[in-house]
């Protein structure tokens, strides 16, 4: 038996928010069409690969609540085994043990399920020397969640179906204060509530080529500021200070400042049971240079 060992490497998985988010129809399958803009923040979870000699794919610390078998680092990494195989990619399947730390905050719509099930296809695509191209991996990306493909992309976008059509997009980058209320949303809950709002127009095209971030708002807003009061009274504080809107089906807020003191000004006078984070938008997952690095270094070795 081969009892090569292999170096560890690690990788971020980026937050998001939605800039805007309209909801424009309901599908057949339940699903909803959206337009939105995503933006990634400079804020991550940190996932480090080790391969392994034989095929097991084990994850550390696992995510109190969450088996396994549900957690999307896991779902990802077996996607993507089955479709090495099936493919013919590989000879015998290959495995690896994970590590997570992670930073962000759970189901407050900044997307981290998501963005760590990208990180997944992307670097074990690369440590596996599996070769897939991007659309390939997107689609897989798919069948995990809606938010994957734009995670696998990795550059701020206007995105429209449920989210799977993306059109890269360069957008302004402010510092964001990002407020984490204490209470869970369940995107399935929002998107399933009979009061969501679902036949929003689509952007014209002007619209679309001049894109106002200032004037576009947020569907789910109206709706989960009336079933969850903490969001509201959190929604009312933040405006008498920033724009401020909801990302995703909530509950997080973002507020747009110009400069980290003006953000950190605000922050300092938020209610103390209020957890909060400042953090600047990028263009770029940092996802992308890191990987760029980690084929550089493999060229060289
Ligand atoms: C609303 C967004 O946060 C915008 O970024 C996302 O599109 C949600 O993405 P996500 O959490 O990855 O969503 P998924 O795990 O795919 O779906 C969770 C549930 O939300 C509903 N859902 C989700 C996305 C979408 N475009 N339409 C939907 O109706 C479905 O009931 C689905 O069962
Ligand atoms: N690796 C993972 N990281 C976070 N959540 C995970 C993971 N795997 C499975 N989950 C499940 O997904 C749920 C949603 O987590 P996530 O952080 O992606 O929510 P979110 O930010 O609201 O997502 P979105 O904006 O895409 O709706 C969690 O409550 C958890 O049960």
């Amino acid at each position: 038996m081969n009892h090569e060992t292999y170096p560890s490497l690690s990788f971020s998985a980026p937050a998001k928010i939605n800039r805007f988010l309209h909801i424009t129809n309901r599908r057949e399958d339940g699903y909803h069409e959206l337009e939105t803009v995503f933006q990634f923040l400079d804020i991550a979870d940190t996932l480090t690969f080790t391969r392994r000699n034989d095929n097991a794919i084990t994850l550390t610390p696992g995510i109190p609540g969450v088996a396994l078998a549900d957690n999307l680092i896991f779902k990802a990494a077996k996607r993507l085994q089955d479709f090495a195989v099936q493919q013919q990619l590989v000879d015998t399947p290959p495995g690896v043990s994970i590590n997570l730390d992670k930073q962000l905050p759970m189901g407050g719509g900044l997307g981290g399920g998501s963005s760590n099930a990208a990180t997944t296809l992307l670097a074990l695509n690369r440590i596996w020397k599996l070769n897939i191209d991007t659309e390939t991996l997107a689609r897989l990306g798919l069948q995990l969640g809606a938010d994957v493909p734009i995670f696998v992309h990795g550059h701020s976008a206007f995105a429209e179906g449920v989210g799977e059509i993306i059109t890269p997009v360069d957008i302004d980058c402010p510092v964001f204060l990002i407020t984490v209320p204490s209470c869970h949303i369940s995107t399935a809950s929002i998107f399933q509530h009979p009061q969501l709002p679902r036949t929003t127009a689509r952007l014209t095209t002007e619209q679309r080529v001049n894109l106002d971030l200032q004037q576009l708002q947020n569907d789910c807003e109206k709706l989960v500021t009336e079933l969850y009061p903490e969001v509201a009274k959190l929604m009312a504080w933040l405006l008498e200070y920033a724009p401020s809107r909801l990302t995703g089906t909530g509950g997080c807020i973002f507020s747009s400042f110009t400069s980290v003191d003006d953000a950190q000004r605000v922050q300092s006078k938020l209610p103390p049971n209020i957890k909060s984070f400042i953090a600047k938008g990028v263009n770029s997952s940092p996802l992308l240079a890191e990987l760029k690095l980690a084929e550089l270094k493999q060229q060289t070795e």
